[in-house]
């Protein structure tokens, strides 16, 4: 358990942190805790699972991945407790290398759709989104990228980073300048945190600004994101939470100390409604938004239990 908890608390605080790395990092979790498990019966095994899964599950509201990983990994049918454990192994391997292939299939897919001279705009750091770009460069094409900083935690200091390394040319510019830029840009690219059945994206906050700024300038806004950030749990009409951070990462807490008036609300995410999406870039192909709903029933094949 003192390893769940160590997870459990990176991804709360964001050490572990981009949608389609938390997944991973839980499906790990699960698997080392499934393979250490003493359990006297198949009812103890079944109720340490669930109380690690439910855990795990919590650090974090938005990001589909999370729980859509504790369920594809934690799941077992035998009724003997060392068949179910090297069920859970299996599975949680089995999941990480999907994720591990689904980035690369993604990189693929998507960089068909760069062109040479794309001026590509990024928002947040997308391990889905940078497969993209960085396939489209490796295959020769002359691109550049603008990345957003991604206030309040700066997630585009590590886009930078990652750009730089593989020497695409790239500019940093603040999250209000998104508008004014977007005359100079091809192809807006970001990751998801979530899609819902109706094709909705929610993904870092600031993100539906770029796609209404791309919308009025007509230019092509483009989701990569994996099977498995589709959102199962909004087929039967629950809503995605929108996770809520603390205020200290928008401003020192000293600085409110003789404002009493004044209160800092920092939501991590925001929704882009399905009409400002052009294609979604998955594991599976390119999709509209409107194909969201299929993608959840019939390849991520998930139960919709009960009503
Ligand atoms: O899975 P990948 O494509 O890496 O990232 C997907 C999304 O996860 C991140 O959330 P956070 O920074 O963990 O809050 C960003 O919103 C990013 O667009």
């Amino acid at each position: 358990m003192e390893k769940v908890q160590e997870t459990a608390e990176k991804i709360r605080t964001m050490e572990i942190r981009g949608a389609g790395r938390i997944a991973k990092a839980a499906a790990e979790a699960i698997r080392d805790y499934a393979a250490g498990l003493e359990a006297a019966s198949m009812e103890e095994f079944a109720a340490s699972i669930q109380e690690v899964s439910s855990f795990l599950i919590g650090t974090r509201p938005t990001a589909v991945s999370l729980p859509n990983a504790v369920k594809l990994a934690s799941r077992y049918s035998s009724e003997n407790v060392e068949e179910a454990r090297q069920e859970i192994i299996t599975n949680a391997n089995l999941f990480i290398e999907r994720a591990d292939r689904a980035l690369e299939k993604i990189g693929k897919i998507g960089s068909r759709r760069i062109q040479d001279g794309d001026v590509i705009m990024t928002h947040c750091n997308s391990h889905a989104a940078l497969s993209i770009i960085t396939t489209a460069f490796e295959a020769g094409k002359d691109i550049s990228v603008l990345a957003t900083e991604s206030r309040p935690r700066r997630q585009g200091l590590l886009t930078i980073r990652h750009l730089n390394d593989f020497s695409i040319p790239t500019t940093l510019i603040v999250d209000s300048a998104v508008r004014y830029y977007m005359k100079r840009v091809d192809k807006v690219i970001v990751g998801a945190d979530a899609i819902a059945a109706n094709g909705a994206l929610v993904n870092k906050i600031g993100t539906s600004q770029l796609a209404l700024a791309a919308h009025e300038a007509r230019k092509s806004f483009m989701v990569a994101a994996e099977t498995f950030k589709f959102s199962p749990n909004t087929i039967v009409g629950n809503p995605i939470e929108i996770e809520e951070r603390d205020s200290d990462e928008v401003v020192n807490p000293s600085v409110l100390a003789d404002l009493p008036h004044v209160r800092v609300r920092n939501p991590a995410f925001d929704f882009t409604p399905s009409e400002y999406i052009d294609m979604i870039v998955t594991d599976i192909g390119i999709i509209p938004p409107a194909m969201a709903y299929t993608v959840i029933k019939e390849h991520l094949g998930w139960e919709l239990g009960e009503i």
